[in-house]
């Protein structure tokens, strides 16, 4: 496929102009650098910018070099770079290294003291300079992620008729309907690879939030490149607005979303298949298409319907459920049980319980357990009780009824609890709370290390603090939660517990089914991901109350995550980019974004030899000029 195709039209032009441009000599700088493109005026030359992995003679030069936050780099520019750019001028006179420009953000972040305004001013950020916005992003995740993602990504979605300002993003709306593929070729990159796509319905655990969802799709990308390395250029958020059920945004008059109900049924779903159709016609079949907060019902319909014909997964499903997975895989190292000998209490039995539930079926029939009995191990509770067979109110959906037991239906958590006296209880409900003192204290009475999971996001959702945790359990429960939450300190000791989020999981996963061509993403996959992970949490990290790996080692974790993905897509013959790379982690290291500063001087114009073909892996040319 080509990329961003080389303007053959303009060539002469170009170079003509190139040619003209004679660098003048700085008055106030004398430099060595402006007498070297001076010297250099013989050769033919030609202007570039490498985007991406893509080389392309520039056009884009003055100010507008400084207003494409993709090309910018601020005080950076050196003064042969201003000078050949014709920026000369436009900016003060200093120069500042990418490393001094990174103090900066530090400083004109912390000068905010909500989080709200700390997110504009690192959305701002992307907008004008996107690769000072990723560096700092990779470079500070323990404090910036909690920013542009969880939690405060939640309070930006629901304030984000207030806060828009300039469009991130595209959104696709059922007016759009029989139109789909025209939208998508309006947006101007030719080389997307990855898609997030949300239709808004069920935001965090914030609920229906229409339109105003787009800040996941954007937040999850921009994790894509911090955590994992996936080029900007390749991540494409995407809003399917069908209308919103929620009455409060419909009657908010900043809303900026379509101001109707949601438009459900057979035009709901002939609407996703013709965006599923549209995504591959103009992106190709390999591009990765990650569903999130999608309605339950819809998130499990479209996992079923799309898994083996698109190369797609659900986050909130499979995501979550390899977190959570690596998480349990962790937390028998310090119980010394196997997950047979677990019994599970699920509070939720929406995409993450089943998700995670399917999984650590998975895990124990892996370790030689029988469906039927890895089932029995698993209970769950939704909004009406216990899942029972014999539940008065029917009907249970297929993937709930796998974990429906044949006793009498009970409603109250606590009596469930104190009856089947679960060893590991996860909450994934979005009831902010429901685990009471009296719940915890019962986990603590019956366990002597009691496995507790708080998942449900953002922090107001969860089912209880990391503090209530502790406290009620003499500080002996092992405790995860999907936000995240400062440490507890228990008498003389401190637990730092960590966050079960499927942070830790996509991008890595992303990584190796963009770098494969993968065609479909099996459940192995993210198995292979929990084991990757809980492999990678060390015994100080369990000690300190945790048992995720500190967020700073998550470039690592996705990097090895990609590689187990890699090796999985091969030896399942599910790649399509061949031969198959020896060596999987230089191959991967091979396609990373760079989050330093390339130069954006011209570069001797080498006309190709070989047709110019780019392959999704390493283009010839750029290759040539490196
Ligand atoms: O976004 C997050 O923090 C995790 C997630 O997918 C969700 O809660 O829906
Ligand atoms: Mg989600």
């Amino acid at each position: 496929m080509f990329s961003r195709p080389l303007l053959y039209g303009n060539f002469s032009k170009i170079c003509a102009s190139a040619a003209a441009r004679q660098p003048h000599q700085s008055v106030t700088q004398p430099t060595t650098a402006s007498t070297a493109v001076a010297n250099n005026n013989t050769q033919i030359r030609e202007y570039h910018e490498v985007v991406g992995d893509i080389l392309c003679p520039s056009q884009v030069m003055g100010i507008d070099h400084i207003r494409d936050p993709r090309l910018n780099k601020g005080l950076a520019f050196t003064l042969e770079e201003r000078q050949v750019l014709g920026i000369h001028g436009l900016q003060p006179a200093r120069f500042k290294t990418q490393e001094e420009q990174l103090e900066l953000c530090k400083i004109a972040v912390n000068r905010y003291s909500e989080s709200l305004n700390k997110y504009l001013y690192l959305s701002d950020l992307q907008d004008r300079n996107e690769r000072l916005f990723f560096r700092f992003l990779s470079e500070n995740i323990e404090e910036m992620m909690p920013i542009i993602y969880t939690p405060t990504v939640g309070l930006a979605c629901q304030r984000f008729g207030l806060i828009y300002r300039r469009p991130r993003g595209l959104f696709v709306t059922i007016n759009d309907r029989g139109h789909v593929f025209d939208v998508i070729k309006n947006w101007p990159e030719p080389d997307v690879r990855a898609i997030v796509v949300t239709d808004g319905e069920r935001i965090l655990g914030l609920g229906d939030l229409g339109a105003s969802g787009m800040g996941i799709p954007v937040g999850k990308l921009a994790l894509y490149t911090a955590l994992a390395g996936i080029k900007p250029h390749q991540c494409l958020p995407i809003l399917i607005d069908v209308g919103t059920n929620n009455i409060d945004l419909l009657e908010d008059p900043l809303y900026v979303g379509l101001r109707q109900k949601r438009v459900v049924g057979r035009e709901y779903d002939d609407f996703i298949d013709e965006f599923m159709q549209a995504v591959v016609k103009r992106y190709g079949q390999n591009t990765l298409i990650q569903f999130e907060d999608f309605g339950n019902h819809n998130a499990f319909r479209f996992l079923d319907k799309y898994r083996n014909t698109y190369c797609t997964f659900n986050d909130d499903i499979q995501g979550t459920a390899s977190v959570a997975v690596a998480g349990l895989y962790a937390s028998k190292r310090i119980t010394g049980r196997s997950f047979a000998e677990y019994t599970f209490l699920f509070a939720g039995a929406g995409e993450a319980a089943i998700g995670i539930a399917d999984l650590v079926v998975k895990a124990m029939v892996a370790e030689g357990v029988s469906l039927e009995e890895a089932r029995s191990k698993i209970w769950m509770v939704d909004i009406d009780g216990l899942l029972t067979t014999t539940r008065k109110d029917g009907n249970l959906e297929g993937h709930k009824f796998n974990y429906a037991k044949e006793v009498e239906p009970m409603k109250n958590l606590e009596d469930i609890v104190d009856k089947i006296k679960p060893n590991v209880l996860i909450g994934a409900s979005a009831a902010a709370g429901i685990f009471t003192p009296k719940i915890l204290q019962t986990m603590a009475a019956n366990n002597e290390r009691p496995v507790v999971f708080a998942l449900s996001n953002p922090t107001s959702k969860a089912e209880c603090t990391a503090e209530q945790a502790y406290q009620n359990t003499e500080g002996r429960v092992i405790f995860s939660s999907g936000s995240p939450f400062p440490p507890v300190t228990i008498g003389d000791k401190t637990f730092y517990p960590g966050q079960g989020n499927n942070a830790y999981i996509f991008p890595g996963v992303a990584l190796g089914v963009i770098a494969t061509g993968t065609h479909h993403i099996p459940d192995d996959m993210f198995l292979i991901a929990s084991q990757e992970l809980a492999n990678y949490v060390s015994d100080a990290d369990l000690e300190r109350g945790s048992l995720y790996p500190p967020l700073s080692s998550i470039r690592e974790i996705s990097m090895r995550i990609a590689m187990g993905v890699t090796k999985c897509a091969y030896d399942k013959g599910l790649a399509s980019t061949y031969p198959e790379p020896q060596d999987k982690r230089k191959w991967l290291e091979e396609q990373l974004y760079n989050f330093n500063y390339e130069s954006s001087l011209p570069v001797t114009w080498v006309w190709p030899r070989m047709p110019y073909i780019k392959t999704r892996d390493e283009s010839p040319l750029l290759a040539a000029i490196k």
